[in-house]
Order: C-alpha cells, then sequence, then structure tokens
C-alpha cells in the first residue's frame, strides 16, 4: 500500500509528458459548452485579436525608434485620457523629455516637436508636412475649407485675402473694434456697480471677442439675433478642439455638436455675404471686410483672378472664427490677468494712454494713435510670448520627413511643432518667466535680435494672416478698459494654474472687479 502510494505521489507530482498524463486535466472545450464551429472560430478570433495586439506594440516600436516615449502603449486607445484633459506640466514633461519624442493616441502616431529649430523646420516643410490642426478639424471646417489647401493654390488664395489685412483695411477696422469694446466697457462696468463681487472675465471677455470679430468681418450684414446665436452656439466648437477627438461624430459627441454650431453660423455667414455683395453693387460704402473683399473683386487689377462665391466668402470668415475665437480670448484674458498682477506696468500703460489721449479720453482710437504706443506693444507682445494662447499646432507628414540625422518621421504620422520652449529660451528671453515688457523696447536686445524664437504666431507659408489684427485687438480693449476704469485682479490659488481648452486659460477664469476710473 505504502509503495502504491508512493509510486502515485511520484507520478502526480512530476508527470510525464505524454497524452496520458493530461488525461486528469479537463479539455477547455468541456469548460465552454461551444459547438466545435463556434470554438474554432472563437480560437480563431482570439489568435487574430492577440496577434493584432503584437503588430500594434511592434509597429509603435519600429517607428518609435529611440526618441523618448513610451515603451509600450495601452492597445488601440494609447493615451487617449491624456488627450481628454491635457495639462500644461504633462505637455511640459514631454517637451522637456527631448527635442524630438513620441506618443500614441488611437494608433495615431505623434511625433512632439519641442526645440526651435525642429519646430521652424515642420513649419518651413511644406513638402513633407501640411497642417491638420487638431483631428477634428476637417469635421468642423469641412475638408474643402481654404485652411486645408497646400502649395500653389494654398499661396493663391492667401494672396487675395492678405489684401483683408493690409494697413488700409486695420484702418477701416480699428474704429469698429474701438466701438464695440467701450460699449461692452460700459455694460461691464454697470454690471459690477450693480453687483460689485468679482467675476470670472473667461465668458465676458469671449463674448466681447466674438462680436467684436463678428462686426469687424461682417458688419451690420448679420443681424443681433444671428450675431447672439453664433457666440451662444461656439462653445461647442471650443470644446471639441482636442488633439484628439473619439473617431466618429455621432450625436451627442463633442464633434457632432460642433458641426451643428458650424451649419447655424454658415447659414448666417452666408447670408451676409450674400448682403455685402448687393449692398457693395448699390454703391454703398465699405463698413466691413467683407464689403472691404468685394469692392477690391470688383475692381478693374482683379480682373482674371479668383470669384469668391458666398459660400466661399462665408467659409473663409468662418476660418477666421475658428482661428481667433480661443486665442483671442486667451490672448485678452491673460492681458488682463497680467495688467493687474503687474501695478507698475498697469501704471506705465496709463500713462502712455494719457499722454496719447490727451485731455479727451473719449477720442476714438486711430492706427496712428496705436503707433505712439510703444509700451503697450511692447505688453501685448510680452504677455502673448508669457502665455502663449496657441502652445502648438498639429501637422501631418505627407511623405517619410527626414527631420533629423538618425531619425525620419514616417509618412502620415501627426508630427507637432511646439513653441512653449522657444517662447521660454533663457538663452533669448532671460528669466523668461517674467513678464518684462521693457525687452522689447531696445532694439539690441536678444528678444529683438532673436525673431525666430517668437512663435506665438507660426512660422512659415501658415503663419497666422491675422497677426496684426490680433495684436492690434488686443491693445484696443486694454488701452480702452485702462483708460475707462479701475480693475482689480483677486487671485486665488488657482490663478497661476493653467487650463487648457484649445488655448491656455487661467484655471480660475480670472476673476476681476471693474469700478468707473477714479482720476482721469
Ligand atoms: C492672439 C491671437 C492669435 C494667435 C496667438 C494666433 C496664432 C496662430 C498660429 C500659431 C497659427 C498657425 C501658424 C502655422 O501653422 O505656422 C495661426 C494660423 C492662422 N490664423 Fe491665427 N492667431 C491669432 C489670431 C488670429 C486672428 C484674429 C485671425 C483672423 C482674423 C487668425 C487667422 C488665422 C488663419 C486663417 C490661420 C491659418 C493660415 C493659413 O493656413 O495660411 N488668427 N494663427
Amino acid at each position: 500500500m505504502a509503495s502504491a502510494l508512493r509510486e502515485r505521489s511520484a507520478s502526480a507530482s512530476i508527470p510525464s509528458f505524454t497524452a496520458d498524463a493530461f488525461d486528469h486535466v479537463p479539455r477547455v472545450s468541456s469548460l465552454l459548452p461551444l459547438p466545435e464551429g463556434a470554438a474554432t472560430w472563437v480560437y480563431t478570433t482570439l489568435a487574430v485579436v492577440l496577434s493584432l495586439l503584437v503588430l500594434e506594440q511592434t509597429v509603435w516600436r519600429f517607428k518609435k525608434r529611440h526618441l523618448p516615449g513610451d515603451s509600450w502603449i495601452i492597445p488601440i486607445i494609447g493615451r487617449f485620457a491624456d488627450s481628454m484633459s491635457p495639462t500644461l506640466e504633462n505637455y511640459m514633461k514631454q517637451w522637456n523629455s527631448g527635442p524630438l519624442s513620441v506618443v500614441s493616441v488611437f494608433n495615431i502616431f505623434i511625433v512632439m516637436a519641442s526645440s526651435n529649430d525642429y519646430a521652424r523646420k515642420i513649419l518651413n516643410s511644406p513638402a513633407h508636412a501640411e497642417p491638420c490642426l487638431v483631428h477634428s478639424a476637417k469635421q468642423i471646417l469641412r475638408a474643402e475649407n481654404w485652411v486645408f489647401l497646400t502649395g500653389k493654390s494654398h499661396v493663391e488664395y492667401r494672396k487675395v485675402l492678405n489684401g483683408l489685412f493690409t494697413r488700409k483695411a486695420l484702418g477701416i477696422y480699428v474704429g469698429i473694434q474701438d466701438q464695440i469694446t467701450r460699449e461692452f466697457l460700459k455694460r461691464w462696468l454697470d454690471e459690477h456697480t450693480a453687483d460689485p463681487t468679482p467675476k470670472p472675465i473667461m465668458f465676458t471677455c469671449r463674448d466681447l471677442n466674438m462680436v467684436t470679430s463678428l462686426r469687424v468681418f461682417c458688419g451690420s450684414h448679420i443681424d443681433d439675433a444671428g450675431a447672439r446665436e453664433i457666440t451662444k452656439k461656439y462653445w461647442d466648437i471650443t470644446l471639441a478642439l482636442e488633439l484628439v477627438n473619439f473617431p466618429l461624430p455621432l450625436p451627442g459627441t463633442k464633434v457632432y455638436r460642433a458641426i451643428q454650431c458650424r451649419k447655424a453660423a454658415m447659414k448666417h455667414l452666408v447670408s451676409a455675404a450674400a448682403k455685402s455683395k448687393i449692398a457693395m453693387a448699390s454703391g454703398k460704402e465699405p463698413e466691413c471686410m467683407l464689403d472691404y473683399w468685394v469692392r477690391a473683386m470688383e475692381e478693374p487689377g482683379y480682373k482674371g483672378r479668383k470669384d469668391f462665391t458666398d459660400d466661399e466668402m462665408a467659409m473663409v470668415v468662418f476660418s477666421f472664427l475658428f482661428a481667433s475665437q480661443d486665442a483671442m480670448s486667451s490672448g485678452l484674458i491673460y492681458g488682463f490677468q497680467h495688467l493687474a498682477d503687474h501695478p507698475d506696468i498697469y501704471k506705465k500703460v496709463r500713462e502712455e494712454q494719457d499722454r496719447v489721449r490727451g485731455s479727451n479720453p473719449d477720442r476714438p482710437v486711430t492706427l496712428e494713435m496705436l503707433d505712439e504706443m510703444p509700451y503697450l506693444r511692447a505688453f501685448v507682445r510680452e504677455s502673448l510670448r508669457v502665455k502663449p494662447p496657441v502652445t502648438m499646432v498639429p501637422y501631418k507628414t505627407t511623405k517619410a520627413f527626414p527631420i533629423a540625422d538618425d531619425y525620419t518621421v514616417p509618412s502620415g504620422s501627426m508630427i507637432i511643432p511646439s513653441f512653449y520652449n522657444s517662447l521660454h529660451d533663457p538663452e533669448v528671453y532671460p528669466e523668461p518667466d517674467v513678464l518684462n515688457p521693457e525687452r522689447w523696447l531696445d532694439p539690441q536686445s536678444s528678444a529683438n535680435t532673436n525673431p525666430k524664437n517668437y512663435l506665438v504666431f507660426g512660422a512659415g507659408p501658415h503663419k497666422c494672416i491675422g497677426l496684426e489684427y490680433a495684436l492690434m485687438n488686443i491693445a484696443i480693449v486694454l488701452a480702452d478698459a485702462i483708460t475707462m476704469m479701475d480693475w482689480d485682479h483677486v487671485r486665488t490659488e488657482k490663478s497661476d494654474e493653467v487650463e487648457i481648452i484649445a488655448t491656455l486659460f487661467p484655471k480660475d477664469h480670472c476673476l476681476m472687479t471693474f469700478r468707473p476710473r477714479a482720476s482721469a
């Protein structure tokens, strides 16, 4: 008996690899009561899924090569969770991990370029990379929008549109910007007089900016109800501007809601373009960008160039709203916050305003007056440098892009030049986090002698077309606000934290109080 037990336990502890040895192990098929055909299907599916997962990791490693980035990726979604709630700290970690680094989101291979040289190389290599903006941009703007054009057709389009931002054109817009700003500031003052508790200026600034844009672009060709509808719905577009969205624009998704907003806005913009053509044909004076554009198309020198349909004009105006609303709002809000937090700078900006406006604070702002405000212009430039509204612009490689001697970005990848490190380079901007408008006042300063670092508006063939308009508008709002009102920023522990909603905003949305100016 004892020897029999010994024999049995020995054979049980070290089974020999014969078919018999597995006789006591229940067969998998007996655990899963599947008909034989279905079992084959399940095994095949499992094998295919497993192979795809292995393939996914292998492709990732193959593309990544030696660049900093995850050693393996979360299957299918990759860093989707991070892209849903991006933080500046996470981005900075990524940018500081190397001049080129990689991430994967929904199997989109993404190369981040953080150095000035690589960022500029991407922006200036139209043969290898073109802007794709965020993932949802084509769905929101429509794939045929001019901003997606490349090469010769993009150059031709831009040649016409550049004409909308000449000094002569800006001279028309400045009066509209000044007038709308004053109307809004009066309303802010009334609201703060009725209820002096500090209020976040996030949405007040967004509304001011949207109404200014609509009136500059479309004048009275959009009625107040239309302007209100676009202003109200536009937030849905901002929310959809994540780096990578849920792939399908199904009802209920952010991209779906953004598309509905575009449709509503386009209805008003197409009608505005048609009304502008009628107004100009009847001999009226141009009062907005659309009028100015229609008039330019009627000039004899324009013959033979592209005629724009109402729909095409509306799509251009929509692209301007798309490109400007978030960036301008961010620039404005940080402009208010930075001025309020730096009383010495606030004082200098106000002194300059009083000097230029003399005894008449109600005198409408003109381009010539803005020329006499170098300190304000230096401040706006510096405020945008410290907190650049657009920290990066996604591009897509159209062919393999040999960006470095030891690395070629595969064709079809997303490649993202980031501007933050260029704009905070201590060699060019000593004490880069310090807000110092004076660095722009000395023509020999390293800030002025290294313009290639100032990437707030990008570079290359797609450099921001609205640059001068943007600088002018932020300057006018701050100039009017500092002339008409006294303001205080209520600092919270979140004032210096950054929230990324398409562009950068202070996390507490900047709590301000405004009072009528005590002394003129
Ligand atoms: C503070 C405000 C603004 C900032 C920071 C800003 C920044 C930028 C940046 C970084 C780019 C990408 C450049 C590139 O790919 O190299 C860009 C492109 C563009 N911006 Fe702006 N922008 C601002 C305001 C505006 C305004 C007010 C308008 C229109 C009125 C505008 C219209 C455009 C357009 C149409 C493009 C695409 C140009 C093209 O593809 O040719 N932007 N902007």
